[in-house]
């Protein structure tokens, strides 16, 4: 009698490891002859196909290789982008309930000769099962399997069995593809989840682009990266009008856009700008910024009760108030008082940037001057009205007056202006009040005095100014490009020429300037993260950068570090306008366990009981550690907490602080003798500069500091406080007891440090 002998677990999963190894096999197999073959059959198929066409091939012969040989072409090229370091080409398969058929799904799509597809592009409407099939809704799906590769090697398999009750004979294997992702420790950059995107999520990926689409949610739902995979099936979708246009995407900080700078890439797309919202204008400005201002700066420079004042810093001259234009015509003295020029000045301004407007005040300059001169003595000297301007424009006075009167300007020589608390006064006396301008006056004395082409290049300009400086940019338009006055040449043997003319004359005074090209970069759609923290006038820089863009938006107002809650609503109400719009809200936090998430619920609502506040996904066991530090000796114990979390965590460690405390910590913990391996491992971050990042383990040192030096306070504690996926220690520095952001929590210290 022969046993019959039933597969253990172990040779059921090498059995199936192997079936969808051979699959994958087949795929690269086939990319590689295929993108190998394209680039010699591309050319000459196609000349081939033009001129030999009646006994060469029929028509759809002919497209359909142009077709295939453009899609090997395409997947070669975003193969070679491909993030082959973590997961492979090929990441899903689905099986149907009542098909045979099964349909694998991967980062691009490939097909084999006869056009059939061996991977569908997840992106492709074919693909939407894999991400919206549930066990209540399964779509025809009896079974999602993601696959987990290495390059090309199929290393693990996590099943999901979506129709029970018709799919008896399909092996099952892992505890779910989305656990296993969460559990990985984290690096120093993002990665792409293509392959556990969930249904909720999906909605708001595949949403259509036109118009503005929102995306909200608490901390860790998974925005910003939903946004980035959005960015990359608005690519695949809209290829033409996107590739064309031009997709941006607006995060707050550098650090934040490299630490998401491989998720298009790793998802075979390069075709995207991304921007940190500090540089943004280097389109037009040439340089960035990403230095953060002291909180009450950063409110009032983002506000839009900013516009005023930057209009009448423009349009006040730079020369003193009394100022007149005297030339004389033949003996004749004509005089321009102020009040005059005042009202030249604004009826120009009026329609013209200043920058584009001097042809237009030298007009209205002659004009009035030409007023002035009696007409019996204009008669008398027999003077017409073209030598009367010849006369007026070439005297010394008049140049010298034009051009202190009418300079061309820079955004950083009117921004400077603010710096002296006099004219502050003068241009923002009724829309901010002298405490608002003292604060003004203070942020901006770096750039007092300052003059273009001078010593310095450029004043240390915050993040906060690069956005008053391009709506000054936009207000008085680009300097008008110089034109050579015409001098008149000798050559060598003496001759009197009148003009030389080189080919780069003939360019350079050709060239028409477009009137609306104010060296703006535009797109055709932009995708703003973290957008609770763009101030009012940053979205009139953001707008600038899409007039014609559809949007995407995601933020959580709850993690705002701006605070002026009306004037952002407008602000961003005036930028959706009547279009059409959609929100999708996330509502499951995949960073920070159950245990964290329900302290930092706790601190928010505290404060704002609307937030947001999502479920987690899953719990550690592990609550997070409240301590309170004596005063002293603090370095010795920070040690002790860093040492321990390193032995707990495997992966990244941050720690938290408020900008006042980063440089004494940063000293702290170069001068404390830690292991290279937990160096390697440990960064030292304000509140600030975490938003959107994640680490394994977080301390959060002196959370009320973090609540006193930021605009948004207990907002950005919020954030400070999600940002670990598995271990949370806060440190108050309050000698020992609670700190107050924990005393209205009633939360005791629950450690020992
Ligand atoms: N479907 C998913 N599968 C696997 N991991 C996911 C999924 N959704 C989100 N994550 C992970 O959860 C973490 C949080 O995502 P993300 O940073 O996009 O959230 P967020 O909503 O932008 O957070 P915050 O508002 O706090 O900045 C990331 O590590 C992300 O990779």
């Amino acid at each position: 009698m022969t046993e019959e002998h039933s597969p253990s677990a172990n040779e059921i999963l090498a059995h199936e490891l192997a079936v969808e190894q051979a699959h994958v096999d087949t795929v690269y197999r086939y990319l590689a002859s295929a993108t190998a073959a394209a680039r010699n059959v591309q050319a000459e198929s196609r000349a081939k196909y033009l001129t030999d066409r009646a006994d060469w091939m029929r028509e759809e012969d002919g497209t359909a290789l142009f077709e295939r040989d453009a899609f090997a072409y395409q997947a070669a090229k975003r193969l070679a982008v491909l993030d082959a370091e973590h997961e492979g080409l090929v990441f899903g398969r689905l099986d149907f309930i009542d098909d045979e058929d099964k349909r694998y799904i991967g980062r691009l799509g490939v097909r084999d000769d006869d056009y059939e597809p061996l991977v569908i592009d997840w992106r492709a409407p074919a693909a939407e099962a894999f991400y919206r099939a549930t066990a209540a809704d399964p779509m025809g799906v009896s079974r999602r399997r993601v696959l987990r590769c290495r390059d090309d090697k199929v290393i693990g398999i996590e099943d999901d069995l979506l129709d029970e009750a018709g799919s008896s004979d399909l092996v099952v294997i892992g505890e779910g593809a989305l656990l296993a992702a969460l559990q990985r420790a984290r690096g120093p950059r993002m990665r792409d989840i293509v392959a556990t995107i969930q249904a909720e999520q999906d909605m708001a990926i595949r949403a259509p682009h036109q118009g503005v689409t929102i995306i909200s949610g608490g901390p860790g739902t998974g925005k910003t990266v939903v946004a980035l995979h959005r960015a990359a099936f608005l690519l695949y979708t809209y290829r033409k009008r996107m590739e064309a246009g031009g997709v941006l995407v607006v995060g707050p900080t550098d650090l934040f856009m490299s630490y998401i700078e491989r998720v298009l890439p790793g998802l075979g797309e390069d075709s995207v700008t991304l921007k940190s919202v500090g540089e943004l204008a280097t389109d037009v400005l040439g340089f960035g910024s990403q230095r953060v201002d002291e909180a009450e700066a950063t409110l009032v420079k983002g506000s839009l009760r900013m516009l005023p004042v930057l209009r009448r810093a423009v349009h006040e001259p730079m020369t003193p108030e009394n100022i007149r234009l005297r030339v004389s015509v033949k003996g004749e003295i004509l005089t321009l008082e102020a009040p005059e020029l005042g009202a030249i000045r604004r009826e120009v301004l009026a329609s013209q940037k200043a920058n584009r407007a001097r042809p237009a005040t030298e007009k209205a300059l002659t004009d009035a001057l030409w007023k002035k001169l009696p007409t019996d003595i204009a008669a008398l000297l027999d003077l017409s009205r073209e030598v009367f301007d010849e006369i007026v424009t070439s005297q010394a006075s008049y140049a010298m007056f034009l051009n202190a009167w009418w300079p061309t300007l820079t955004p950083e020589l009117v921004l400077a202006r603010l710096a002296d608390p006099a004219l502050l006064r003068k241009f923002g006396h009724d829309v901010l009040d002298a405490d608002e301008r003292h604060v003004l006056a203070d942020s901006l004395a770096h750039a007092r005095g300052f003059v273009p082409g001078g010593e310095r290049q450029h004043p240390d300009w915050s993040i906060s100014d690069i956005a008053l400086l391009d709506e000054l940019a936009a207000m008085i338009g680009p300097a008008p490009i110089e034109r050579e006055v015409d001098p008149t040449l000798f050559l060598d043997d003496g001759t009197e020429v009148a003009e030389l003319v080189t080919l780069a004359d003939t360019l350079t005074t050709t060239r028409e300037i477009d009137p609306d090209d104010d060296g703006v970069v535009t797109h055709a759609h932009v995708l703003v993260d973290e957008a609770q923290d763009i101030t009012p006038m940053q979205w009139r820089m953001l707008r600038r950068r899409g007039p014609q863009a559809s949007w995407t938006l995601v933020g959580d107002p709850a993690q705002s570090s701006y605070p002026s809650d009306d004037e952002t609503r407008r602000a961003m109400r005036d930028l959706i306008g009547r279009g059409a719009s959609r929100t999708f809200r996330l509502s499951t936090n995949y960073r920070s366990p159950a245990e964290i998430m329900d302290l930092a619920g706790r601190v928010i609502t505290s404060v704002y009981p609307d937030a947001d506040v999502p479920a987690s996904v899953r719990r550690t066991g592990v609550q997070p550690e409240l301590l309170a530090l004596p005063d002293a000796p603090r370095g010795e114990r920070l040690g002790r907490v860093l040492t321990r979390l390193a032995a707990e965590v495997d992966g990244s460690i941050a720690v938290i602080c408020a900008a006042g405390r980063l440089a004494s910590v940063r000293d702290t913990i170069a001068s404390m003798p830690l292991p290279d391996e937990l160096r390697n491992r440990l960064t030292v971050l304000t509140a600030l500069q975490v938003k959107g990042l994640e680490f394994d383990a977080t301390i959060v040192l002196a959370p009320d500091e973090i609540v006193q030096q930021t605009a948004g306070g207990v907002r950005v504690l919020y954030v400070a406080l999600t940002r670990a996926t598995q271990r949370l220690v806060t440190l108050d520095l309050t000698d020992g007891r609670p700190g107050a952001w924990r005393e209205s929590l009633e939360l005791p210290a629950n450690g020992s440090e």
